[in-house]
């Protein structure tokens, strides 16, 4: 199921039966249906409900994820991004009806779902295409991040046979992030304590948390743990953030330092203690949002992780 997101003043949450007609009415209308490759023109009132059927299917199976963009209790447009595994890519979609035009609102909508897909969907990059007559929506996609990469030619059924289009791309560090919380009191060049654990389960395989969206690096994979607080042994800390973020239970004696890492990060330099655990209480949940794997050493590369966590790969495949 699509997750229900907040954007300013727009919701985007999954589509219902109830939007069809709404749906239809907006959608049916040639300025919004000619810049959009699939639907046809006219577009029949049963296609409304085929296709909110569609997406509630695509969304059960994870090869889609529509949202009905909502404002004021209103529908006023979808957004969608469609996965391509293989590639570790999603397609981006989106349109709004008419009215809704020049206010911004695009690309509230369409950015709200690009950082959300960056951050929970196993993808690198995000993919979209522009029809070469639509100005408007390529500047959509250059304010969210994306830029052009090429032309190429789609079929657009409203319009009959294929049109040029311009492609786009966007890396995870090209999505303009939201807001993100401010790192505490950060004054240039801090040192910030970060205490982490690598739990290793009985199969020799690592614990890996997924940064949620809304935190700094949302969507890359690392050690569970956290900040250690003033007041607080870097244990204590560990020991503190495995109970808050995973109801797991850690001995102090059960964990063992195994290496560091100490590197600037821009606005503060990370020193985080990476601490090794066999033994622990409790079965790990994903109590903040975050996504958690248990990881094969061997397999380890292929969970993109914050860049200061890179070089404590080989060190783990080696000892595991
Ligand atoms: N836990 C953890 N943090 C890491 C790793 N690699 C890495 O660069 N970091 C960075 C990301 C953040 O800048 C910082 C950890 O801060 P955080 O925001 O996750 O800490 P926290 O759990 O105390 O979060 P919060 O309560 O402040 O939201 O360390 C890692 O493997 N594990």
């Amino acid at each position: 199921m699509s997750p229900t997101l907040s954007a300013g003043p727009l919701t985007l949450r999954a589509l219902q039966e109830t939007d069809a007609a709404d749906l239809h009415r907006l959608i049916n209308d040639w300025s919004v249906v000619r810049m959009l490759s699939r639907p046809p023109f006219p577009y029949p009132r049963d296609l409304a409900d085929a296709w909110i059927a569609d997406t509630r299917r695509q969304a059960g199976e994870g090869s889609a994820f529509h949202f009905a963009v909502i404002r004021d209790d209103a529908l006023i447009g979808c957004v969608g991004v469609s996965l391509d595994r293989s590639r570790r890519e999603a397609n981006l979609g989106y349109w709004l009806g008419r009215d809704h035009w020049g206010q911004g609102l695009a690309t509230l909508a369409a950015g709200r779902a690009a950082r959300w897909a960056m951050a929970s969907l196993p993808i690198e990059r995000l993919t979209a295409f522009v029809a070469f007559d639509n100005p408007a929506s390529a500047a959509v996609l250059r304010r969210i991040g994306f830029s052009d990469s090429g032309q190429g030619r789609q079929p657009f059924l409203s319009r009959g046979g294929d049109h040029p289009v311009t492609l786009f791309t966007a890396t995870r560090d090209a999505i303009t992030p939201e807001p993100a919380p401010a790192e505490p009191a950060a004054t240039p060049r801090r040192t910030l304590l970060v205490v982490a654990a690598a739990l290793i389960d009985s199969a020799q395989r690592v614990l890996l948390a997924r940064r949620p969206e809304g935190k700094p690096l949302a969507g890359l994979w690392e050690f569970p743990g956290g900040k250690v607080e003033a007041q607080e042994s870097p244990e204590q800390a560990l020991i503190r953030e495995f109970r808050e973020e995973l109801g797991v239970d850690l001995a102090a004696n059960c964990v063992a330092p195994f290496t560091f890492v100490s590197q600037d990060c821009g606005r503060f330099h990370l020193m985080m203690p990476l601490y090794l655990c066999r033994r622990w209480h409790g079965v790990p949940q994903p109590r903040e949002g975050q996504e958690l794997a248990w990881v094969d050493a061997s397999r380890l590369e292929d969970y993109p992780m914050p860049e200061p966590d890179k070089p404590l790969i080989p060190l783990l495949r080696e000892l595991l």
